[in-house]
């Protein structure tokens, strides 16, 4: 379990987290979701050792990390734009990290990976001559071959879009649960905290608006910021498409 206790942080005075206390089971996906602004990044960057709390105590399985260097916390994060090395091929983009630490994962665990991700027919491709989804899946790759105790992903499907979008959302979810890997994911986007996680984690203005499951933040949402700024925006969403094109059609063997 990764517990944080009393996270605080400011940046030139200013408090960015503001005593922030939570706790992720091992194997959860859980989603930070908040407007621009509110903290999200700076919390992921907490997790992860790159950016130093001021006050409180991040703990793994019982450990304390609070002090402890990024590169010994075994987390591991992939960041908003893939950072792929360009002049490497797919599979060498892979298995990079392997280099320095052969025997993390075996032949056939990377192989595994490739072919759960669906990459067997790119790895002999350029970066360039991805798209941006077979980016993401080489991004998760390469991280994953070096097995972290707990995946950040920072708003892992913001560039992408439709079915590609919901085709990496099932695979992250697939991932999650088949290696039972703890999985944090940065998103300001309300429907996909919903659909992909867990338990979504809601800040305000770097404090815990809510800290739920996704049917209890819908069913009893705890306050107006979670009511206001979350839920209005789905319906907004919705209302955008059902004002457009009337009411939703009836579906095959659907109850009239
Ligand atoms: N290194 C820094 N120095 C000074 N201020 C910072 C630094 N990093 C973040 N901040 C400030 O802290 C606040 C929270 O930033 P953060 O990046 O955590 O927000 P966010 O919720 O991830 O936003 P976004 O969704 O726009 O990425 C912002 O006001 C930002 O300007």
């Amino acid at each position: 379990m990764l517990e944080l206790e009393h996270i605080q942080k400011a940046f030139d005075g200013v408090p960015v987290l503001k005593d922030l206390s939570l706790q992720v089971e091992d194997g959860e996906i859980v989603s930070i979701l908040g407007p621009s602004g509110c903290g999200k990044t700076t919390l992921l960057n907490i997790i992860l050792g790159i950016v130093d709390a001021d006050q409180g105590e991040i703990r793994y399985s019982g450990e304390d990390l609070t002090r402890t260097p990024m590169e010994k916390r075994g987390f591991n994060i992939v960041f908003q734009d893939y950072a792929l090395f360009p002049n490497l091929n797919v599979q060498q983009n892979i298995t990079y990290g392997l280099r320095n630490k052969p025997g993390i994962s075996s032949r056939e665990e990377v192989d595994e990976l490739i072919d759960l991700l669906g990459l067997r027919e790119h790895l002999g491709k350029r970066i360039d001559q991805l798209s941006g989804g077979q980016k993401q899946r080489v991004a998760l790759a390469r991280t994953l071959v070096m097995k972290p105790r707990i995946l950040l992903l920072d708003e892992p499907l913001s560039a992408l879009d439709g079915v590609i979008k919901e085709s990496i959302k099932d695979r992250i979810k697939t991932i999650a649960r088949e290696y039972h890997l703890t999985t944090i994911i940065v998103t300001h986007d309300p429907e996909e905290a919903l659909t992909l996680s867990d338990r979504v984690l809601i800040i305000d203005q770097g404090s815990i608006s809510q800290y739920a499951r996704p049917d209890e933040i819908v069913h009893q949402p705890r306050n107006d910021f979670v009511r206001k700024f979350i839920l209005r925006q789905l319906e907004i969403k919705r209302g955008n498409i059902y004002a457009l094109f009337g009411d939703r059609p009836q579906l095959a063997g659907e109850a009239v």
